[in-house]
């Protein structure tokens, strides 16, 4: 694991923006498409808000999310509505976003066609994940009822996750998927963040699920 360490908010957002679309702009430049990964909740707003402006060819990237809570996109906890709201305007309004959430009541009845958008896209050439305070990232929650199922090397592309942390269900990209990224990158704010990322170091993933991906991770994290 690697860790960067910002003077504030503002500067990690403005160079790990400069990160993400450097990497974007290298795989674009063998040819095909790129796929980036992203994640949803409170923190990458600012960074998404530096990125939309690169100028790299977004009409070549592949969007998705690391995981998605089971709402549909208008609801304001849509990890969705954060993406198309805050990274995919301006320039970067011209990738193709991939969605992890289609009408149903349950994720599993939807899982297949989701997977069926994904799969072109894979392995993940750039990967941006999120963490919470309780160490679970994307939708792999210590605790969740499908966690064995989402680390296990045969895990399916998505998994749904149902967790008394998480006020819906969700669906998740397996570590299987993860951890085929072929850069991978982490931004955590603040000192609770920062405490559990250095708690969940060498822990089993079952119990500390971020741990499963720290190997080969930038870490990027501000006070
Ligand atoms: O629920 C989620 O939580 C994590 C962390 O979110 P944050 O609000 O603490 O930044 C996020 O990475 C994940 O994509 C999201 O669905």
């Amino acid at each position: 694991m690697k860790l960067i360490e910002y003077s504030d908010e503002e500067m990690l957002a403005i160079d790990l923006a400069n990160t993400l679309a450097g990497e974007l702009k290298n795989v674009l430049l063998q040819g095909g498409r790129a796929s980036f990964v992203v994640p949803g909740g409170g923190t990458p707003g600012p960074v998404f808000d530096n990125l939309c402006e690169a100028r790299i060819a977004w009409d070549r990237v592949d969007v998705f999310l690391s995981d998605e809570r089971w709402l549909p996109e208008v609801h304001v906890r849509s990890n969705a509505r954060l993406v198309k709201e805050r990274l995919l305007t301006g320039r970067a309004g011209e990738a193709r976003f991939h969605p992890l959430y289609a009408k149903a009541d349950t994720p599993e009845e939807m899982i297949p066609t989701l997977e069926a958008g994904i799969a072109p896209c894979l392995p993940i050439n750039v990967l941006l994940l999120g963490m919470g305070e309780d160490m679970h990232t994307a939708s792999l929650f210590p605790g969740g009822d499908n966690l064995e199922v989402a680390l296990s090397a045969e895990a399916p592309v998505l998994v749904p996750m149902r967790s008394e942390a998480a006020p819906e269900p969700r669906v998740t990209l397996s570590a299987r998927v993860l951890k085929r990224a072929m850069a991978k990158h982490l931004v955590i704010i603040g000192d609770k963040k920062r405490n559990a990322l250095e708690r969940a170091v060498g822990r089993d993933p079952m119990e500390a699920p971020i741990a499963a991906f720290l190997d080969d991770m930038t870490v990027h994290w501000a006070e």
